[in-house]
């Protein structure tokens, strides 16, 4: 059976990655998404093995060292990492997976799949982001200054990426991916 592709979505924080996510998960047969492991706290809403698995420091080291995790990273205080298991055996299965992570984790991934698909979400521009970082009211104005310089540092890495999609409108930025994946599905094996 052929393989399913690994698609890689990357964005800075606020740039709408769990928006886009969503609605594309809702429009797109064939997509599973993958759930990652945090130590984050959850936010107002988010769900347990839904949004993430949250994790306490022990759990996700125990993780890292049982060699569960595909990649892992820190970012702004927090770790993330992706559980291995679920990612192989949905793309053994033929399905595709979509990874919504941040960049250091998505160059991990590159080292391992270099065939995967490799997304970067933009802003329309970066008042918008922070203006969407705010108006989501999950962080506060610390974090959401931490959040802004590293989403610089990470604008700065997208030429690593395949696809440069910009989130202006969610309707549009999900076809702009659904077309995506639909070439990538098209292509002639060399
Ligand atoms: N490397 C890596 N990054 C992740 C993973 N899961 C989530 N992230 C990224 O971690 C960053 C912070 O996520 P989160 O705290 O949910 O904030 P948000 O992006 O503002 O919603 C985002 O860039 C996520 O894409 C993962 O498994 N591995
Ligand atoms: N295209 C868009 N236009 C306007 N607001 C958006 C758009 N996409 C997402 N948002 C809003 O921006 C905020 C951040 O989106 P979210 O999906 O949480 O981002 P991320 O997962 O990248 O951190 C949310 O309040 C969301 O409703």
């Amino acid at each position: 059976m052929k393989k399913g592709l690994l698609i890689v979505l990357s964005g800075p924080s606020g740039v709408g990655k769990g928006t886009v996510c969503k609605a594309l998960m809702k429009k797109v047969q064939n997509v599973t998404y993958s759930v990652s492991a945090t130590t984050r706290q959850p936010r107002l809403g988010e769900v347990d093995g839904v949004n993430y698995f949250f994790k306490t420091h022990e759990e996700f080291r125990s993780m890292m060292e049982n060699d569960q995790l595909l990649e892992h990273a820190e970012y702004v205080g927090n770790y993330y990492g992706t559980p291995r298991a679920f990612v192989e055996e949905t793309l053994a299965a033929g399905k595709d997976i979509i990874l919504e992570i941040e960049v250091q984790g998505a160059l991990k991934v590159k080292e391992k799949f270099p065939e995967g698909i490799f997304i970067f979400l933009l802003p329309p521009s970066l008042e918008e982001l922070k203006d969407r970082i705010r108006g989501r009211g999950t962080e506060n104005e610390v974090v959401i200054d931490h959040r802004m310089n590293v989403a610089v540092e990470e604008i700065a890495l997208m030429e690593h990426y395949d696809y440069a999609v910009v989130n202006d409108e969610i309707d549009l930025a999900c076809k702009r991916i659904e077309s995506v994946i639909i070439a990538e599905h098209c292509k002639i094996e060399k």
